[in-house]
C-alpha cells in the first residue's frame, strides 16, 4: 500500500515536472516569436536556471571562454559536434534559426557550408539511450576583454547549456563528452589539409599534399588491400596495447615491387585513409646522425615518414662496413654517418619516449639489394609486394578510368572489387598472364583510349553511340589491341636475345 503510493507520488512529479518541461518550450517557442532579442535573452536564461533548479534534472555549462584570455576548447568541440549532428536529429529542419557559416576561404573544393545553431535554439541529442537538451545562450554582460574588443567581438559571451535525467550524470560526465571531443576531433581531422614535408639540410619544408589516391581506386590484389587496411586499424586503435607491452606505437612497412606498380600510390592512400601528414626523408642528404635526430624530434605525431628507394641509398650499407674508423670528434653521435640500420635503431628510441601514432615506409624496387639486416624478422611489421597488373587490379582500372559511376566519398576507402563483367574479359585475363604490364602503363592505355573515346563522342549526335556497353565495346577493344601489341614486342626481344645467345 505504501510502495503504491510512493509510486503514485513518483508518478505525479513526473508529470508536473515533464509539463514544467512543456511549458518552458512553449514560454521559449512564444518568446522567440513575439519579444525582441534583449528581452527573449534575459528570458532564456531565466528559463535555463528555471529548468536547472528541477529536482530530476542536471545540468551543465560549457563557456565559450576561460578566463578573460583563454579559449575553452571544449566549447569549439560542442560546437562542432552539435553542428554534425543537427541533420541526423532533425534540428535543422525544426529550428527557426540556424547560424551559418564556411570554414575556408582559399581552397574552393573544401568550402564548405556549417549549419550551426543560433542562439536561444534549443535541440535534443541521443546519447546511448540518453537524452541531451542542448541549448546555445550568451551571457548578458558583455565580453569587453582585450581580445574580444580587438577582435571587434561585441555582445555577451556565448555558452551552451546542456540538461538531462540525473541518472545519465555519470553518463554525461565521463562518456557522453569524451564521444562529442572524440567526434569532434575526428571531424576536424577530415577536413584538416594534409602536409607532406621534405628535408632540406637538417630542416623540415612543409607542402600542402593534394594527391588523390585512396584504397578503393589503387589497384591490388583485393586481400593484400584488405590485410593492409586491417593492419593499419589494428594499429591506430592500439594505443593501450603498445603502452602496456612498453613498446614505441609506431609500425614499419616494406612496399617493394617494379616502377609503376603504385608504391608511391599506397603511400599516398594510407596518408588520405589515416589523415596523417607525410614526411619524405631523403637519407642521402643527411649529413649524421646529429641533424638525422633534429629531423626526427621534428616530426609530428600521427605521421608517415617515407624513405623511398632505399637500394639507391646502398651507400649507406657500405657505410656500415666502415664504421669500425675511430670517429673524429670526441662526440661520436655528431660525426658518424647515417646508416640505416642505425637510422631503425634510432628511430625505436626516439619514438619509444617522444612520438605517438607514427608510421615509417620503406620502398624499393629491389628487394633482393636490400641489407639482410632491414629484412630480419621484428625490423618492418609488414612486407607488401606491389606487382604487375592482374585480372582483378584492371577491373579496378577499369572502373576508376572508363566508369561513369560515382561512388559515394564516404564508401571509398570500403568500397569492393567490381565484377562487372565484359566479352573482353577472358581474352585480356589470358593476355595479362603472358605479358608482364605495370598498372601505371595499363592507366595510361585506358586513360588513352578514353580520351579517344570523348573526342569520339564529341563529334557525334546520335544519342544510341553514347551508350555505355558500346563505349567500353570500343574501349576495351583498344586495350586488347595494346597488350597484344605489347606481346609482340616482348616475343621479338626474346627472339633477338635467343638469337644473340645462340651467336
Ligand atoms: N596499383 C596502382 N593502382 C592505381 N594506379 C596505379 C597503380 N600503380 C601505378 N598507378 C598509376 O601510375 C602512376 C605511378 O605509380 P606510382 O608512382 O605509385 O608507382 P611506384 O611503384 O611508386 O613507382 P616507382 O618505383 O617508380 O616509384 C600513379 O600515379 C598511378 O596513376
Ligand atoms: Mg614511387
Amino acid at each position: 500500500m505504501a510502495s503504491s503510493s510512493i509510486y503514485e507520488k513518483g508518478k505525479e512529479a513526473m508529470a508536473m515536472a515533464t509539463s514544467v518541461a512543456a511549458t518552458v518550450m512553449l514560454v521559449r517557442s512564444l518568446a522567440n516569436e513575439l519579444l525582441p532579442n534583449e528581452a527573449r535573452d534575459m528570458l532564456s536564461y531565466g528559463l535555463a536556471n528555471l529548468r536547472a533548479r528541477m529536482k530530476w534534472r542536471h545540468s551543465f555549462s560549457i563557456e565559450q571562454t576561460d578566463g578573460p584570455y583563454s579559449s575553452n576548447y571544449l566549447f569549439y568541440h560542442v560546437k562542432t559536434y552539435l553542428a554534425s549532428r543537427m541533420e541526423a536529429v532533425g534540428a535543422t529542419n525544426a529550428l527557426q534559426h540556424l547560424r551559418l557559416s564556411i570554414g575556408t576561404m582559399d581552397d574552393e573544393d573544401t568550402d564548405k557550408l556549417i549549419v550551426s545553431m543560433e542562439e536561444g535554439e534549443e535541440m535534443v541529442d541521443v546519447y546511448e539511450g540518453a537524452e541531451f537538451r542542448w541549448c546555445l545562450y550568451s551571457h548578458d554582460v558583455p565580453d569587453d576583454s582585450i581580445i574580444s574588443r580587438s577582435l571587434g567581438r561585441r555582445g555577451g559571451k556565448l555558452y551552451y547549456h546542456v540538461t538531462f535525467h540525473k541518472k545519465h550524470k555519470a553518463k554525461a560526465l565521463s562518456g557522453y563528452i569524451d564521444y562529442i571531443i572524440k567526434t569532434a576531433k575526428d571531424i576536424r581531422d577530415k577536413e584538416r589539409p594534409l602536409t607532406m614535408y621534405t628535408n632540406d639540410d637538417s630542416d623540415w619544408t612543409p607542402e600542402d599534399f593534394c594527391h588523390p589516391s585512396n584504397f578503393a581506386t589503387l589497384a591490388m590484389n583485393h586481400a593484400l588491400k584488405k590485410s593492409v587496411i586491417d593492419d593499419l586499424e589494428k594499429f591506430i586503435t592500439r594505443k593501450a596495447f603498445y603502452k602496456r607491452i612498453g613498446k614505441a606505437w609506431k609500425r614499419g612497412y616494406l612496399f617493394y615491387g617494379p616502377p609503376g606498380t603504385g608504391k608511391s600510390s599506397l603511400i599516398a592512400a594510407m596518408a588520405n585513409y589515416l589523415r596523417f601528414d607525410l614526411y619524405y626523408l631523403e637519407l642521402t642528404g643527411v649529413e649524421n646522425n646529429s641533424q638525422l635526430r633534429k629531423l626526427l624530434l621534428g616530426m609530428t605525431n600521427k605521421s608517415i615518414l617515407v624513405i623511398e628507394d632505399i637500394d639507391c641509398t646502398i651507400e649507406l650499407k657500405q657505410r656500415d662496413d666502415n664504421k669500425k674508423k675511430p670517429p673524429k670528434s670526441s662526440d661520436p653521435s655528431k660525426d658518424e654517418k647515417v646508416t640505416l640500420s642505425g637510422l631503425l635503431n634510432f628511430v625505436d628510441g626516439l619514438w619509444s619516449t617522444t612520438g605517438e601514432e607514427r608510421i615509417i615506409v620503406f620502398t624499393t624496387n629491389y628487394k633482393e639489394r636490400l641489407d639482410p639486416a632491414l629484412l630480419r624478422p621484428g625490423r618492418m611489421d609488414m612486407h607488401v609486394h606491389m606487382g604487375y597488373c592482374t585480372p582483378e587490379a584492371f577491373r579496378i582500372l577499369v572502373d576508376n578510368y572508363l566508369s561513369k559511376k560515382e561512388v559515394p566519398i564516404d564508401n571509398l576507402s570500403k568500397k569492393e572489387v567490381p565484377i562487372d563483367n565484359h566479352r573482353t574479359y577472358p581474352e585480356i585475363d589470358e593476355l595479362l598472364g603472358e605479358v608482364a604490364v605495370t598498372p601505371a602503363e595499363m592507366a595510361e592505355a585506358l586513360l588513352r583510349s578514353k580520351e579517344d573515346l570523348d573526342v569520339a563522342e564529341n563529334a557525334l549526335t546520335s544519342k544510341e553511340d553514347h551508350d555505355d556497353d558500346k563505349r567500353l565495346d570500343v574501349a576495351l577493344g583498344k586495350i586488347v589491341e595494346f597488350l597484344k601489341s605489347k606481346k609482340e614486342c616482348a616475343n621479338k626481344e626474346e627472339e633477338s636475345r635467343h638469337k644473340k645467345k645462340m651467336t
